[in-house]
């Protein structure tokens, strides 16, 4: 059994979670059992999806509480395969409340296209959904990484680029890391960089 403190704060990042989960379904970003959202409660502990479950229907006792290392409270819980890399951004930036991650079409199809190391997204309006932006006369760049299994491999790779990150970032053929302050922050912005990522397939689409 979990030894979970069940409080407000545990009941509300739940909640949190939940309607996220159901939020990124809808929106088509978390096929199958693809993608993983977390929290950090205002006491520090860290709330992350289990692995395996539908993004969708998720519950509250889908929803397990791990260390800043990545380890579930309750050995008996399976955290996501992922965790490393929402901890990894906890760890790098204490300002951060909540990571999201998807799979949607577009994400996974210009992150397998695309030659270079970064996407680079330039002059959209929308672009101002992300901190310190303020016009849509800008271009932001979001890094490209391989797909790795091995994530505590991957999460070294990403290391050393975080403090450039402005957007989030893409793993090749697999799906974007996007956070923000809470999770309504960052639910926004995932939904402004899949606009954007829709727009830019769409342009590839329509030169092809
Ligand atoms: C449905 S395959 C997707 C998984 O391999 C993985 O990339 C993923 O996003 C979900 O893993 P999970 O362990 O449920 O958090
Ligand atoms: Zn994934």
């Amino acid at each position: 059994m979990q030894t979970l403190k069940v409080d407000e704060n545990w009941g509300n990042a739940c909640r949190q979670i939940v309607q996220a989960g159901q939020r990124m379904d809808q929106r088509g970003w978390v096929p199958a059992t693809a993608g993983n959202l977390s929290c950090r409660l205002p006491d520090g502990r860290i709330a992350i999806t289990r692995s395996g479950g539908h993004k969708g229907f998720l519950t509250d006792s889908d929803v397990i509480e791990i260390t800043p290392d990545g380890v579930p409270v309750d050995p008996a819980s399976r955290a996501s395969a992922e965790t490393l890399l929402h901890t990894q951004l906890y760890a790098h930036d204490p300002a951060i409340g909540a990571v999201l991650h998807g799979h949607s079409v577009a994400a996974t199809i210009l992150s397998m296209d695309e030659p270079s190391d970064a996407i680079t997204l330039a002059g959209y309006e929308v672009l101002k959904v992300f901190e310190g932006q303020t016009t849509h006369d800008t271009s932001l760049d979001l890094p490209l990484f391989h797909n790795d299994q091995d994530i505590a491999r991957l999460a070294t790779v990403v290391a050393p680029k975080l403090a450039d990150m402005r957007l989030g970032y893409l793993i090749r053929g697999h799906g974007v890391y996007v956070w923000g302050r809470d999770m309504f922050t960052a639910l926004a912005r995932l939904e402004g960089l899949e606009f954007l990522l829709a727009c830019e397939l769409a342009r590839l689409q329509k030169k092809a």
